[in-house]
């Protein structure tokens, strides 16, 4: 691959295939600056775990496109020399992502429907992605200033992932202890569908298939969610196993999942309000059709995780006003149950009526007004 002049990006002669990479897209000594820039003049959340910073368009999940209600960001200065040239325009949507030691995102394939091309570079310490396919497993170091494409089967019909942990151990047996690692991910808008076929990875695929379930499940979980039965441990009951989709649920808070917005699941969740004191609806709504099923498994992880942590948690009787924090590393259909229930986060908060405003201070992400609109 050397459609512009740059002879050093080039596939790896590996499995998966479609892994074009350039060493030293940047010297050490930009990386340096970019690293300064990230460090100190850049605002993080303050929060652990991998962080993101958003620039370029949103993504807007009804139409699985552009967002043309959230206004471009553009590219600042630091970030223009970054951008790859060897798509025919520049990417659509681009995230900063900064992993301090211990930090990783389990195993994905970024969504088929929304996203064409996706590159990353890699900046700071170095960490190994792993590649998977069914029972295949492939380890790539991500160097830093190295900068990879994911085409054709590695960005389709494998996906990747970096464990979360605080060393990698190398082939030679080497034990290689994490540091902070940025990454810069490019993403451009697909046109038109996707047509990989893949069930297991491809929402298209998937959400052509669920579309017919949903239409003749939809009646029947809009029933029941108008006469259901407050009470988080009631959540797993909503929903028949075979139903693909819920109804919009009208809702107050919106939660931020995944790490940035073009793979952002929005999930309503319904706190106790004065007439639901001491009850506890939790309301999930996800216009991802097609993820759906990977949706579900996702809520279902985290409630056995919730569960195994503070089965008391899940009493109604207890909440009395809750705000929910789900926090999932984790973007694209579900494939391995136990992958995601290692690597989700879950917070429960229990608060009183008058405590919901310090927690919407706390958790700004659940304020729907700052992250979506
Ligand atoms: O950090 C990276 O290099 C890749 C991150 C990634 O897979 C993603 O954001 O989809
Ligand atoms: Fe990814």
């Amino acid at each position: 691959m050397d459609t512009d002049g740059r002879p050093k990006f080039q596939e790896l002669p590996i499995q998966p295939r479609g892994i074009f990479w350039e060493d030293d897209f940047i010297s050490p000594e930009h990386e340096q600056r970019l690293l300064s820039i990230f460090r100190n003049e850049l605002e993080w959340a303050d929060r652990p775990g991998r962080l993101s910073l958003h620039y370029g368009y949103s993504f807007d999940y009804k139409t699985f496109g552009v967002d043309p209600d959230i206004p471009y960001k553009e590219f600042p200065d630091w970030l223009k020399p970054l951008i790859p040239t060897t798509e025919s325009r520049p990417p659509d949507q681009v995230c900063l992502q900064y992993y301090p030691p211990g930090a990783g995102i389990p195993p994905h394939a970024d969504a088929h429907g929304a996203w064409d091309q996706l590159y990353a570079l890699s900046m700071g310490a170095p960490a190994i992605m792993q590649f998977r396919k069914g029972e295949e497993r492939v380890d790539v170091d991500l160097t830093p200033r190295s900068m990879m494409q994911m085409a054709g089967d590695a960005r389709l019909h494998w996906t990747h992932g970096i464990k979360k942990r605080k060393t990698d151990t190398l082939p030679d047996g080497t034990v290689r202890v994490r540091a902070d690692r940025w990454s810069i991910t490019y993403r451009w808008v697909r046109e038109g569908e996707c047509e990989c076929g893949n069930m297991d990875l491809c929402d298209v695929a998937q959400r052509r298939i669920g579309t017919e379930k949903e239409k003749r499940s939809l009646k029947e979980l809009e029933a029941k969610v108008a006469t259901q039965d407050p009470g988080a441990c009631e959540v797993l009951n909503w929903y028949d196993r075979s139903a693909v989709e819920f109804p919009i649920v009208a809702g107050e808070h919106v939660v931020e999942l995944g790490p940035d917005t073009s793979l952002t699941y929005p999930v309503q969740v319904i706190c106790g309000g004065p007439e639901t004191r001491d009850e506890l609806v939790f309301h999930i709504f996800t216009p991802l059709q097609g993820t759906f099923l990977g949706f579900i498994a996702l809520v279902e992880a985290a409630l056995i995780v919730l569960r195994e942590k503070s089965p008391s948690a899940c009493e109604p009787q207890q909440a009395g006003g809750v705000w929910w924090k789900f926090e999932f590393p984790w973007h694209g259909p579900v494939k391995n149950l136990e992958d995601m229930v290692s690597m989700c986060r879950v917070t429960l908060e229990v608060h009183r009526d008058e405590l919901v405003h310090d927690a919407n201070t706390k958790f700004p992400k659940f304020s729907p007004a700052l992250q979506f609109r």
